[in-house]
């Protein structure tokens, strides 16, 4: 059996809900083989970020040595890469000719910080530049633009920035903290918009939806999918996967990985379908 392979090069979340467990849940569940790369051991849970301590360089540079002489990822994405000269490492890698997925991760749920003021810098003049696509959500996509949003209009004209003096391919700015509905817009280079609506559910239960959002999307691309296909099943994924959350933890929990494969084809409700499985 051939499968499709997707890397992922980002930090970790012990409790499993954001960061490269996010990323490797999300692949599985897309049917694509998932790797990852550690750049940073990141000690949260559903309460917040407690500790994070970086891989050294060394650490990074033959993580990525081992994935990409081995076995060559049919796509990749990054997500939380700290520090400047991680990102200084990690260039070549992301400018392979493979459909390359950056989620901007700047800030956790939580308000905690994950990357430096440096690494914010490089991102714009080095990695995005690069990227097939970009997954900023609204603070993400403030910083980027270097403007205020409060407004469909600020979405418009922060986008239509970013990519013309950042130059990515397309970029999605998220809509999970703008607007009544959970609604995301993606503008490409070449003057396309699509927007993509689901009800806002009405849960603190969204810790990793932007890094599930984005790999998601990774996995797609790395079976050959058009990006705004792409987008659409990881919006379809994403709204589920918030919808049937598992309520998890004592503050912000995780998503439900398992409910867009079950739920996505047929009219079932996931109580029903774990009433189903019970009596097996
Ligand atoms: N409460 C919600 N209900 C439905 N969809 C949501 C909700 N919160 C976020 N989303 C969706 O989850 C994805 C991640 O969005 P967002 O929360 O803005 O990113 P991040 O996790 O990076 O802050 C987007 O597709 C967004 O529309
Ligand atoms: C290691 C790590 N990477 C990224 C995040 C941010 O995750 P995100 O999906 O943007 O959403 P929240 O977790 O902030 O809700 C993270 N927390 N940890």
């Amino acid at each position: 059996m051939k499968l499709h392979t997707a890397l992922t090069i980002a930090g970790t979340d012990p409790s499993g809900g954001a960061g490269i467990m996010a990323d490797l849940k999300s692949f599985q569940s897309r049917n694509v083989y998932g790797m990852a790369v550690v750049t940073s051991v990141v000690a949260q849970n559903t309460t917040g970020v407690h500790h994070v301590e970086h891989l050294s360089l060394e650490s990074i540079e033959k993580q990525l040595h081992d994935v990409y002489s081995d076995i060559m990822p049919q796509a990749v994405k990054t997500g939380m890469i700290a520090l400047p000269e991680m990102m200084d490492l990690i260039y070549p890698y992301v400018s392979k000719p493979i459909p390359y997925v950056m989620d901007p991760v700047m800030i956790a749920t939580s308000g905690d910080r994950l990357v430096s003021d440096e690494a914010v810098h490089f991102l714009k003049s080095k990695l995005i530049p690069i990227a097939t696509v970009i997954t900023p959500n609204r603070n993400e996509a403030e910083v980027l633009a270097d403007m205020s949003i409060t407004c469909e209009s600020d979405i418009t004209t922060a986008a239509n920035r970013i990519l013309q003096d950042l130059g990515p391919q397309v970029v999605i700015i998220k809509g999970g903290h703008i607007g009544e509905n959970a609604t995301d817009y993606a503008f490409t280079k070449d003057g396309n918009v699509r927007t993509w609506t689901s009800p806002k559910y009405d849960t603190v239960h969204t810790h990793g939806t932007g890094c599930t959002f984005s790999a998601v999307i990774t996995a797609e691309l790395a079976k050959g999918r058009d990006v705004m296909d792409a987008i659409g099943i990881a919006k379809d994924y994403i709204a589920l996967a918030i919808k049937y959350n598992p309520a998890l933890g004592n503050g912000c929990g995780p998503v439900n990985h398992m409910a867009y494969g079950l739920l996505s084809n047929g009219p079932e409700t996931m109580d029903e379908l774990l009433k189903n499985d019970e009596r097996r």
